[in-house]
């Protein structure tokens, strides 16, 4: 700009060679009449000269001419009379006065042109630099706007930045300059995303859209960028320019806009309308993954009196505890969302697809949810209470929309009010049936631990002579009304509930007293004790510990005590597998793998377990006899036993034929209804005494 400044004065200041020209070339033709031409014409001249030379100024070249014929005609025809002798000298004086005037005409003529040229080639060269000036002058106020601009090399580099630019990156001129614009990224975009950008700026010469950088700062933040590149006559890319807007502060207004669209102000939890929203879609996902879901409508009890008595703002504030803890009982997955006043609605997801087990899991979150909300709250120091009541419905599928099943959970809601409060209800009756029954269930399971109602049998293990070698100790719950409760009708339940626990502790318990018992006498002393271990139990912190306090209170030997894993169970964790075993290993506890052959079977991990023996299924055990897969199966399992040096035991061995298919096999214990059932203490050394009798 201060460049062109001074061109405009330097020009500005040699405006006035353009008079000097005309100005010269007229004093030129008035000297050539004045000396050259005959004075007879002088008058002649001094009439005509004047009025050409205006012409040629005001009128141009053309006008200029016009007025040297006219000039030149007149005069003829003016001053010639006094000459008019048709005498050849008047006439060659004549010719020669008209021919120096015609001459000096054409010379302001040309004169005059030449000016107004001059006059027009500067005006526009004026023009020209004027408009430059002003197109730089905008430039620089565009360059220096409120969009941050970079311009950078054909390689990147970046030549210049604009003040916008520094401001919002915090990085200053002398820091961005030489750098390349790598420096601004945040790692929140994968190659791909610059790999596209770079895609469309070499194919249509510019990109634009939203990038998030990383200011000087460390912050990220949203822009809207546009990149340009620049070429020269050829095509070659000489530059890039790129121009963004900080959008940082749009975003947050739009995130503002959402949340208050789909998020409860008070809780920060989602709404009826996220929560319509994320049901339809789970309803539809649920149906393609068969997977089950629940909504659970809860409402606070007696909410009303809490904001009566201790106002509305500390209202509000058990209402967020509340929001807080719900969040607490779920899964990430899961939805929470408060829908009005002190009404809740939970989303669960990924369910069974199995409705009576969806129903059992979904109570089990119900009440972990009730037992939460019983806790004490604290508002303003005071200690107060609340309860709530939930109604749950089961979907699986979009038969129902969702306005039904709102419907439907608050129906069940009010069932739960109608009952007393603090409970939940199912909104189908057969569900509601099961879980009564389940509820009653493990109410008389926890009973039956404290009034003793379990029983250890012990099923028989022999060797291939018949004789027997250990006996398995199994559980039975001896109800006061059902009477023998078969295990499968409780254990699951025992470990959803995690009174697998303390039952499997009283089994290791009275399996070690046993034998004890048994140390007494010739014919048992040497019984291996079998006692299965579920998952829960195995790992807990203090499994090992409660191992060893049972074998030292009792003072059994550990290498009588044999604990029976399933596969399923060891896998999940297998260092801490490991080290647990190895633990009791080292006291001489013994391990065998139930079910062997149900699970995966991986040699790789069987290898590296401290095992003493491999269970075989019963289910090969069935039908080895007619089945060839079965005995297949049979074969490989013991092969892999006497490959890693382990001993295998076949269990639901019924018949003759089964026990010789195993012993040609190569397995020579077993254990099934052939040697004897599981049967009360009593009963199992009245058959060990007939079999040593035998
Ligand atoms: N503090 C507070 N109270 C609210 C808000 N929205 C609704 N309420 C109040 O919540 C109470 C809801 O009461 P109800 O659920 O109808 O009745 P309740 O006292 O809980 O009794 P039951 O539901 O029958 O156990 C009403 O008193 C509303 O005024 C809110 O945002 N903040």
């Amino acid at each position: 700009m201060v460049e062109c400044g001074e061109c405009l004065g330097t020009d500005e200041r040699n405006g006035v060679h353009h008079y000097l020209l005309p100005v010269v070339l007229m004093t030129l033709a008035l000297w050539v009449r004045l000396t050259i031409a005959p004075v007879q014409a002088g008058l002649q001249y001094l009439t005509f000269f004047p009025a050409v030379a205006l012409s040629c100024i005001l009128g141009g070249y053309r006008a200029g001419l016009v007025a040297v014929i006219i000039g030149a005609t007149c005069a003829t025809y003016i001053f010639t009379p006094p000459y008019y002798s048709f005498s050849i000298e008047s006439f060659q004086a004549s010719l020669w006065s008209n021919t120096v005037f015609f001459m000096d005409g054409l010379i302001v003529s040309f004169a005059v042109e030449a000016m107004h040229r001059y006059r027009q080639k500067y005006a526009s060269e004026l023009k020209t630099a004027e408009e430059s000036a002003a197109w730089l002058r905008i430039a620089s106020v565009a360059f220096e706007s409120q969009e941050g601009i970079m311009i950078t090399d054909s390689k990147g580099r970046i030549l210049r930045v604009n003040k916008a630019f520094t401001e919002s990156t915090g990085y200053s001129v002398d820091e961005i300059i030489g750098q390349t614009p790598r420096l601004l990224k945040s790692n929140r975009h994968d190659s791909a995303f610059y790999a596209a950008m770079w895609e469309s700026i070499t194919r249509s010469g510019s990109w634009q859209g939203e990038v998030w950088d990383r200011r000087k700062n460390g912050e990220i933040y949203p822009k809207w960028l546009s990149i340009t590149a620049i070429k020269d006559a050829d095509g070659n890319v000489t530059n890039y320019v790129g121009t963004h807007t900080d959008i940082s502060e749009r975003k947050t207004a739009e995130e503002e806009i959402r949340n208050l669209a789909f998020y409860d102000p008070l809780t920060q939890l989602p709404n009826r309308r996220l929560l319509q929203d994320r049901l339809q879609h789970a309803m539809s996902s649920t149906e393609r993954n068969r997977k089950g879901g629940a909504l659970l409508f809860l409402d606070l009890d007696n909410f009303k009196s809490i904001n009566d008595t201790l106002g509305h703002t500390a209202g509000d504030n058990l209402l967020q505890q509340v929001a807080q803890r719900l969040t607490s009982c779920v899964r990430e997955d899961d939805t929470v969302s408060r829908i009005g006043g002190d009404e809740f609605v939970v989303m669960l997801e990924y369910l069974s697809n199995e409705v009576l087990e969806a129903a059992a899991q979904a109570e089990t979150i119900g009440e972990k949810i009730i037992a939460e909300l019983n806790q004490p709250y604290y508002l303003g120091g005071q200690e107060l209470y609340n309860t709530p009541s939930i109604g749950i419905t089961l979907f699986d599928d979009n038969r129902n929309g969702y306005e039904d099943l709102f419907k439907q959970a608050d129906i069940a809601m009010y069932q739960a009010k109608k009952s007393g409060r603090n409970t939940l209800r199912f909104f189908d009756p057969k569900m509601q049936g099961s879980i009564n029954t389940r509820v009653a269930l493990e109410r008389e399971l926890r009973k039956a631990l404290d009034s003793q109602q379990f029983r250890l049998h012990y099923q028989i293990q022999v060797d291939s002579s018949g004789l027997p070698f250990g006996v398995e100790a199994l559980i039975r719950w001896l109800h006061p009304e059902r009477g023998l409760v078969p295990p499968f009708e409780f254990i699951s339940l025992a470990e959803e509930t995690g009174l697998i626990c303390p039952i499997g502790e009283w089994v290791l318990e009275t399996a070690c007293k046993q034998l004890k018992l048994w140390e007494r006498h010739e014919l048992t002393q040497d019984l291996i004790m079998s006692v299965n271990v579920s998952a829960k139990q195995f790992y807990q912190s203090d499994f090992v510990v409660k191992v060893l306090e049972a074998i030292h209170r009792h003072d059994v030997n550990p290498s009588l005590l044999k604990l029976e894993l399933t596969e399923s169970m060891l896998l999940d964790k297998i260092e801490d597998t490991i080290s647990t075993m190895n633990a009791l290993k080292a006291v001489g506890v013994r391990f065998s793998l139930d079910d062997f052959g149900t699970g995966y079977s991986s040699l790789q991990y069987l290898k590296r377990l401290p095992l003493n023996q491999l269970k075989i299924d019963r289910s090969f055990v069935r039908d080895i006899a007619v089945d060839s897969s079965d005995e297949a199966i049979v074969s490989t399992i013991i092969a892999m036993a006497h490959s890693l040096n382990l001993d295998v035991i076949a269990e639901g061995v019924e018949t003759d034929e089964q026990k010789q298919i195993l012993l040609n096999k190569g397995c020579i214990h077993y254990q099934g209804y052939l040697f004897g059932k599981p049967v009360p203490i009593e009963q199992l050394e009245v058959m060990l005494k007939q079999d040593c009798l035998c």
